[in-house]
């Protein structure tokens, strides 16, 4: 069995990376588009209705065109833009998240992929918030450290540009970054987090921090418990590590390494502190389970393939 896959913004970051973990499979057909026609309608229209899966590696506008072409009902969009994310007619492309979501996954043509902030705030803090632990209503307060390939090209270009940036540089002061929407919906909580990522000089690997107030908890709980909580709900699951509640374990001489995860498509939760002041701090590779791995994982659970097929 062969199928036919179509990658929309081919020559793009995550369209690129897509193309890279897909090359390398006998199951799998790529429907490469000539570049030139890469924003031809038309030819777009033709080769996403050919698909069995098209992945939308575009900006929003982009991918909400594209979806407009689908008249094919067998063929599955998995969209890695943020246009569809908490649109309730698409399931949320993180298998993981719930019991369920896998069947969801299975079942839809329309798959929204994670953005990659939120895929490490979501997995942090959704079990504590299924648990009962972190009230609903609590309002979190994170940040993130990213590379500058989560910006995409025109950001690459410019870190790699000669008049490079060599400081770190917060952005999203705002405090309206665009994943504030799907960092709610999917972790349960009623109130958006105060989300403030840094973009630094390094190409990729991110790692968000949330702060934990335990007085905002329902019940006591150490961070070792914490801990336990988040390895219970993550048994079994290939690409989650819970990493020990050992500050020496987990960091380098006290440094936490955000690139930890780079080339793969893992995710590390650690829990740091004590009763009084806690952190939850998830890493992994904007690139890979931050989007293109994603995606990929994605469409082996909608193809009821293997998983982990291509992934490391
Ligand atoms: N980079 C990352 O870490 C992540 C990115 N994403 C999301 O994935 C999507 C793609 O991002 P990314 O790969 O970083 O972006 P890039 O800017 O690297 O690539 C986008 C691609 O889309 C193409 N494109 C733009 N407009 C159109 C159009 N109208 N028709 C056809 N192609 C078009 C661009 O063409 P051209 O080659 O001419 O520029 C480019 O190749 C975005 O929605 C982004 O938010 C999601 C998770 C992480
Ligand atoms: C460094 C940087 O600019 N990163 C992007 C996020 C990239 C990503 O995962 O998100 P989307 O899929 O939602 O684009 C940002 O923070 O806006």
């Amino acid at each position: 069995m062969s199928y036919k896959v179509f990658v929309d913004g081919q020559e793009g970051t995550t369209g690129l990376q897509i193309n890279e973990y897909l090359a390398k499979r006998d199951d799998i057909t790529l429907l490469k588009i000539d570049s030139d026609k890469r924003k031809d309608l038309a030819e777009r229209q033709r080769l996403i209705n050919e698909s069995d899966v098209t992945f939308l590696c575009l900006p929003d506008a982009a991918a909400k065109e594209s979806v407009s072409l689908v008249n094919n009902p067998n063929t599955c969009v998995i969209d890695a833009s943020t246009a569809h994310r908490v649109n309730p007619d698409w399931v949320f492309g993180l298998p993981e998240l719930a019991a369920d979501q896998r069947d969801k996954i299975r079942a839809s043509k329309r798959i929204a992929n994670p953005g990659c902030h939120a895929s490490a705030f979501i997995l942090a803090l959704r079990p504590l918030v299924a648990a009962g632990l972190l009230p609903a209503d609590s309002q979190i307060a994170a940040n993130s450290i990213t590379g500058y390939s989560g910006g995409g090209k025109s950001m690459i270009a410019e870190y790699e540009s000669p008049e490079r940036i060599l400081a770190p540089r917060a952005y999203a002061l705002g405090l309206a970054h665009k994943h504030l929407p799907e960092m709610q919906a999917y972790t349960g909580l009623s109130v958006a987090p105060i989300f403030q990522p840094i973009v630094g000089p390094f190409y990729k690997g991110l790692a968000v921090t949330c702060y934990l107030h335990p007085q905002q908890f329902s019940r006591a709980a150490t961070p070792q418990q914490v801990r336990e909580l988040l390895a219970d709900y993550y048994q079994g699951e290939r690409f989650i590590r819970v990493l020990p509640f050992d500050l020496n374990a987990t960091t380098d001489g006290g440094f936490y390494n955000v690139e930890a995860n780079n080339g793969s498509n893992h995710v590390d939760i650690a829990v740091y502190g004590t009763e009084e002041r806690m952190l939850l701090i998830a890493r992994l590779d904007n690139l890979g389970k931050g989007a293109s791995g994603a995606a990929v994982q994605s469409m082996n659970v909608h193809l009821g393939v293997e998983e982990s097929l291509g992934l490391v």
